[in-house]
């Protein structure tokens, strides 16, 4: 099942979303004593993580990870988890644990097994995906073209190293089989070409390994999807 949620601002989608995130968030404690949510990072989060932060829940059972990061010192301005820290992890969130997919490993490659070990100590399935895209379709760091794609999408392992062919930094990314486990997938998106985009890759009919990533998580993944977007 997948449904599109429409704001009328972005505003409004931060809010939405925020509520949308905290109650699952809340429904997973509930039901399992702690719950788990991956999170995207890049331009678009920013003020949903400000929503978000501020939301009553037992924010001391929440671990809260990344669907990717840039192979970058945590305080990089690229940083996804520099990005998260200063926009999520505040407030009432503050009390979350973070789990960082970044070491002093010199490239992404040679500490893939160092975060592979940290995100194993992580509730499984996430309870909560959110997930960003790229102009190019791209999602978590499942770059179109990357030659690690295909690794990152068959993989056993709960994450991978990527090289983009074009974005900046190494990557680690969650991979295809454990994005598309996750209890709950959310696209968080706005802009009416990334609309466009994604509309556009719901809808080709091609072999599995030429499609955009983002339709790839999509398809593979069984749970409930939603897409969140303003304008
Ligand atoms: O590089 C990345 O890009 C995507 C999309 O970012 P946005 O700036 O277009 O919102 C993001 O989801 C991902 O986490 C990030 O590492």
């Amino acid at each position: 099942m997948l449904s599109w949620h429409e704001c009328s601002s972005k505003d409004e989608l931060d809010q939405q979303l925020a509520d949308f995130i905290a109650e699952q968030l809340s429904t997973a404690i509930a039901t399992r004593g702690q719950a788990g949510i991956a999170v995207s990072g890049g331009r678009t989060p920013a003020g949903m993580f400000k929503a978000l932060r501020v939301k009553e829940l037992d924010w001391s059972k929440v671990f809260i990870t990344l669907a990717d990061e840039r192979w970058v010192a945590p305080d990089h301005t690229d940083s996804n988890e520099r990005l998260t820290r200063e926009n999520l992890l505040q407030d009432k969130a503050a009390k979350a644990t973070f789990v960082s997919q970044v070491s002093s490993a010199a490239t992404a490659h040679e500490g893939q097994q160092e975060i592979e070990a940290r995100l194993a100590a992580l509730p499984s399935p996430l309870d909560v995906l959110i997930l960003g895209m790229g102009d190019d379709g791209h999602t978590a760091s499942l770059f179109p073209d990357a030659a690690e794609l295909e690794a990152a999408c068959t993989s056993d392992a709960l994450c991978a190293a990527v090289t983009p062919p074009v974005a900046p930094h190494q990557r680690i990314t969650l991979t295809l089989p454990t994005l598309s486990k996750a209890r709950s997938v959310i696209v968080h998106i706005t802009g009416e070409s990334k609309k466009t985009l994604l509309q556009n890759a719901l809808l080709e009919q091609k072999p599995e390994a030429a499609l955009f990533p983002i339709r790839r998580v999509l398809n593979k993944a069984t749970a409930a999807k939603h897409i969140f977007w303003a304008a």
